[in-house]
């Protein structure tokens, strides 16, 4: 923290009043020292279980636990100071029964600091949002393409084209009647985000949706170029640090394999240096 006056992280109901003013900005964070370069620029960060794709090297997120999720949760909050943090909810830890959603958000905000939990589901998973809202629990939910829900939704499919737009309405009048803050909006035609975000009464945070959502997200790495699996259309490459990262590795490789590196000023002698001296 520094020494001047630092503003205070907003709370998921400073999040809810934005809706309709000024864009929210968020990224995805899973260490301290990325989440210390978004801090003064995101209203709020998410600590997504995109991890395990990112950082992990899973194929799904399915296989990402609580413990991975706490683990880099409090990483992230070591970094922040005056945006707030948001936590998903991994896949399993929420959906058996409103009890067990609260058990394991409550772990995640007592252990990580976190100031709100995000789950993916819209109707099906109205009643635990309520449930969990009810006890002190802000929820940001999450609908359209939903990743956990990979193996029944048969790929990762625009959501919400044509018959189905009403189904995605409908979730998302769910969550906000359930009392959600916010809802994110992955994946789904433009004119729906748009009708989505004008009929109800919480902010939109778009991810492959609309710029007239309330607010954007997207994955630090996908905007970074760090991560190249794969690129969904909706990612912008912001820059392209995988191959600037690529290329000073081999230029290490080959310095270490030339007898070039370390050179003089990376190594020491045998005398302690003289006073003013800096190695
Ligand atoms: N790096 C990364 N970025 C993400 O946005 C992200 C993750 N990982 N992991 C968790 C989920 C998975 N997400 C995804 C994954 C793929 C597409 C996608 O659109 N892929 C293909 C199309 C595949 C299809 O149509 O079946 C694409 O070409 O964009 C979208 C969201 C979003 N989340
Ligand atoms: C892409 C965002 C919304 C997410 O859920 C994640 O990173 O896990
Ligand atoms: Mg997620």
């Amino acid at each position: 923290m520094s020494a001047t006056a630092h503003k205070k992280a907003p709370n998921a109901e400073d999040i809810r009043a934005r809706k309709g003013t000024e864009p929210l900005v968020s990224l995805t964070a899973y260490t301290t020292p990325m989440a210390r370069l978004m801090d003064a620029h995101c209203d709020f960060v998410l600590v997504g279980d995109s991890v395990g794709m990112v950082l992990h090297g899973l194929t799904s997120t399915l296989g990402v636990t609580m413990d991975m999720m706490i683990m880099h949760g409090q990483a992230v909050a070591r970094g922040l100071d005056r945006a707030m943090m948001v936590i998903d909810m991994p896949f399993a830890s929420y959906e058996h029964d409103p009890a067990q959603a609260f058990r394991n958000a409550a772990r995640l905000m007592s252990e990580t600091g976190a100031g709100a939990v995000k789950l993916e589901g819209g109707v099906e998973m109205a009643e635990t949002i309520r449930f969990l809202v009810k006890r002190g629990v802000p929820v940001m939910a999450h609908i359209g393409l939903t990743p956990q829900s990979i193996n029944t939704l048969g790929g990762y499919k625009v959501q919400g084209r044509d018959k189905q737009a009403d189904a995605v309405l409908a979730d998302a009048r769910a969550v906000a009647e359930a009392g959600a803050f916010s809802v994110v909006l992955e994946k789904v035609p433009q004119s729906l985000a748009d009708r989505i975000t004008s009929q109800i009464a919480i902010p939109t945070i778009g991810i492959g949706a609309s710029a007239g959502c309330d607010g954007q997200i997207l994955v630090v790495d996908d905007m970074l170029g760090f991560f190249t699996a794969f690129k969904p259309k909706f990612v912008k490459r912001y820059a392209d640090l995988g191959p600037l990262a690529e290329a000073a590795i081999a230029e290490y490789a080959a310095e270490v394999r030339a007898r070039s590196f370390p050179a003089d000023e990376h190594v020491f002698a045998d005398q302690t240096p003289s006073k003013g001296s800096k190695s």
